[in-house]
């Protein structure tokens, strides 16, 4: 029991006036203070499951299937073992292969998955740092476009480094508050995750001080903003889309009442969807409406909400606005196009890159299938893959380029050992056990997952990895 858990009696005192008459306040108060069970997802971009639990097995690591994600696993190790069990410090980790996620964090997407189909246009309206972007975009499996939207700066930073480490192609980033995508981008999407911005009461198995402020002022206040976000969210989706709002939260001031605000604004076009039989058990916490709220006592998990609504007929636009200035992009002429794909072909034996290469400058980026539907309607921080730069005689590829493609590689690449591996992280060259004959750039993998670049130098790789990726004196705890 973690009895340094803060949980505030005004706080109890208001979970009393909501919480179901079969559940008991002492049950949710020993399961906020007892630790939470830790939980990864499996990065189908990466790896398949089936290759995940044969590392697990090698590993000592127990994975127990999550009932809700087919890709999630918690985990466990033999209680000596398990307090220095840094997941994020392990190779399977670092590879991209897996992502940590708190089980009930994988529901919202969950919910999305059944509607998402090849070619969607999709938006993550508060995405960072990214666990349910790169959830979503595994659904997508690389196709159609998820705009990932985040309005603070330094979380929008780690939101692209972890659409690059999990090799995510199809994803363009933007930094606005959400508010504005029903005014810029009406009726542009056929699905849409709002996992809103909360007072996060659900959180603190994981964070003991997640309560520290808690007050009914403050759920109101952050109430208001969630309302305008699903506003502005409804009208960004396409008639006969499907939005999903989420929140890792308990108050019904921030889930039932924001969702009831959605429904009283349009309550000819909007439906609420049945979330009781998403998976088996669903009904456990399954509200009147027809929402999830999940008690951290009911899966012993965190606390969450997640609500699932249609759009049945299209919406008159409440502020109709457009973007100015000029889309910074042009399609890659065709010879820039002809020399990357030798370049491709000869170092990697790579023929094909599926989907729209474009240009700015010296820069040469792969966009997501359908972008140009919406590359004018809103200014994006970054799209697709920056694949390389050109230079006098030929491109330069990029990190990204070798984390996302690198597994079409038949040549030129090289299994780290794990020794090998802790140098590329830590930004060293990598020392090969013997000379080598080969020249020109080298695509690195581990756990079988292409995790960057280097190039061929006799006894050693010389090391590309993007200076604020590396990490030093990196500790990796290998299993
Ligand atoms: C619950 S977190 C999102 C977690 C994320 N979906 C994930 O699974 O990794 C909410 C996010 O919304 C961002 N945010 C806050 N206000 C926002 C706004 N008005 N528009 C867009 N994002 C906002 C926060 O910075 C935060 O990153």
């Amino acid at each position: 029991m973690d009895k340094s858990t803060y949980i505030p009696s005004a706080f109890l005192d208001d979970i009393k006036t909501y919480l179901p008459d079969h559940l008991s306040i002492e049950d949710f108060i020993d399961k906020c203070q007892s630790p939470l069970r830790r939980a990864v997802r499996v990065n189908t971009l990466k790896m398949s499951i089936t290759e995940f639990l044969a590392y697990c097995e090698k590993s000592d690591w127990q994975a127990e299937p999550i009932p809700w994600c087919e890709e999630g696993f918690w985990i466990a190790r033999s209680e000596q073992e398990e307090a220095n069990l840094a997941i994020g410090n392990t190779d399977i980790h670092l590879s991209g292969c897996i992502y940590v996620q708190e089980a009930s964090s994988m529901l919202p997407p969950t919910a999305l998955k059944s509607t998402i189909s090849s070619g969607d246009i999709n938006l993550d309206m508060a995405s960072a740092p990214g666990s349910k972007t790169s959830q979503l975009a595994a659904y997508m499996d690389g196709r159609g476009v998820l705009i990932a939207n985040e309005l603070s700066s330094s979380r929008l930073k780690a939101l692209a480094a972890n659409m690059k480490r999990m090799g995510i192609r199809n994803v363009a980033l933007s930094h606005f508050d959400g508010c504005i995508f029903g005014d810029y981008m009406h009726e542009c999407f056929d699905n849409i995750l709002l996992d809103a911005p909360c007072s996060g009461e659900g959180t603190v198995r994981k964070d003991p001080n997640a309560l520290k402020n808690w007050s009914i002022e403050s759920n109101v206040e952050i109430a208001q903003v969630q309302k305008q976000l699903i506003d502005s969210a409804f009208q960004a989706l396409k008639p006969g889309g499907t939005l999903v709002y989420s929140t890792c939260t308990l108050t019904p001031l921030e889930n039932q009442q924001v969702c009831q605000h959605l429904i009283d604004n349009y309550p000819q076009a909007v439906a609420v969807e049945n979330l009781s039989t998403l998976f088996e058990g669903a009904e456990k916490a399954t509200t009147s409406e027809g929402y999830l709220h999940v008690w951290p006592q009911l899966y012993d998990s965190e606390g969450f909400f997640i609500a699932r609504f249609k759009k049945l007929h299209s919406v008159a636009v409440k502020n109709p606005k457009q973007k100015k200035g000029a889309f910074p992009f042009e399609e890659l002429d065709k010879k820039t196009t002809q020399l990357l794909l030798s370049v491709l072909k000869k170092q990697f034996g790579i023929t094909q890159l599926d989907g729209k290469l474009m240009q700015r400058d010296k820069e040469v980026w792969l966009f997501p299938d359908n972008f140009e539907v919406i590359q004018d309607k809103i200014k994006y921080s970054r799209i697709g893959i920056l694949i390389g730069t050109t230079h006098k005689n030929g491109v330069r590829l990029e990190h990204e380029f070798a984390t996302t493609f690198g597994h079409l590689a038949s040549k030129n690449t090289l299994a780290l050992t794990k020794e090998q591996a802790k140098d590329y992280f830590n930004g060293k060259d990598i020392r090969l056990d013997e000379v080598t004959k080969l020249t020109g750039e080298v695509i690195l993998t581990l756990c079988g997952s292409a995790i960057g670049l280097g190039k061929w130098q006799k006894n050693k790789v010389k090391n590309s990895l993007p200076r604020d990726l590396i990490k030093d004196g990196l500790l990796i705890t290998w299993v």
